[in-house]
């Protein structure tokens, strides 16, 4: 019995506003993505990343048997690439929608995101109905840090700086 029903934490939830990405995954277990926001940094030595995956959803035997995934943090013009990753649409239709090349572990970096981290996942903890994904960033990938999808309220918001310098020199010059 619960103390409190997975409705009304999925409403308080939706309150939360967080970035939007698409974690993708290649190797011996097949091409596979999903778009999620349930990410966040863990540490900075060594620098480790977490990802929370639904077991159900179509990416996960790749992504634990690939133990590797890209995180590709969205830009505002993602929206719809966001939308085709959330679910329901075979892979090939997902992946055909941008442009990807690849750094270290082989995993998508979609060519024009916000930043990729490219990671070999380091510990997977079950929880519930999610596994916790601990990624140890191998490599990296800045392309312009100017915007970021967000969802928030159960809908799609961008933010963004209008001064590219305010996002720091690196993103400014356009270097990753
Ligand atoms: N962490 C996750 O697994 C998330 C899954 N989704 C998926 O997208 C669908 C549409 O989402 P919304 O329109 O925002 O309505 P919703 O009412 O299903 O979700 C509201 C918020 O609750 C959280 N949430 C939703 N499903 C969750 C899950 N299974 N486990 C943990 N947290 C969850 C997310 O923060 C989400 O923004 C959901 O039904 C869900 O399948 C969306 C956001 C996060
Ligand atoms: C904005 C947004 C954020 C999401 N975040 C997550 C997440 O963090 N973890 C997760 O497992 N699923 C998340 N999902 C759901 C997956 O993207 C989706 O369920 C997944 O693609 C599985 O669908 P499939 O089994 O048809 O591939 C999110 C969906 C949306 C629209």
């Amino acid at each position: 019995m619960q103390d409190v029903a997975s409705r009304d934490y999925r409403d308080a939830m939706a309150c939360l506003g967080a970035a939007v990405n698409i974690v993708t995954t290649d190797g011996a277990a097949g091409r596979a993505g999903f778009t999620a926001s349930a990410i966040c940094s863990v540490t900075d030595d060594p620098p480790t990343l977490l990802v929370c995956i639904h077991r159900g959803s179509s990416a996960y035997a790749s992504v634990t048997r690939n133990k590797a995934v890209c995180v590709n943090v969205l830009s505002a013009r993602h929206e719809q690439l966001s939308r085709l990753f959330g679910g329901k649409v075979p892979a090939e239709e997902r992946f055909a929608a941008a442009d990807w090349s690849t750094l270290t572990t082989g995993a998508p970096v979609l060519a024009d995101c916000a930043a990729a981290f490219d990671c070999r996942i380091a510990d997977i903890v079950n929880v519930g109905t999610h596994d916790v994904l601990f990624c140890r960033v191998v490599a990296l990938q800045r392309s312009g840090c100017t915007d970021n999808l967000i969802y928030f309220g159960r809908a799609y918001h961008t933010v963004g700086v209008t001064d590219p310098a305010e996002a720091g020199p690196e993103s400014a010059s356009g270097r990753s």
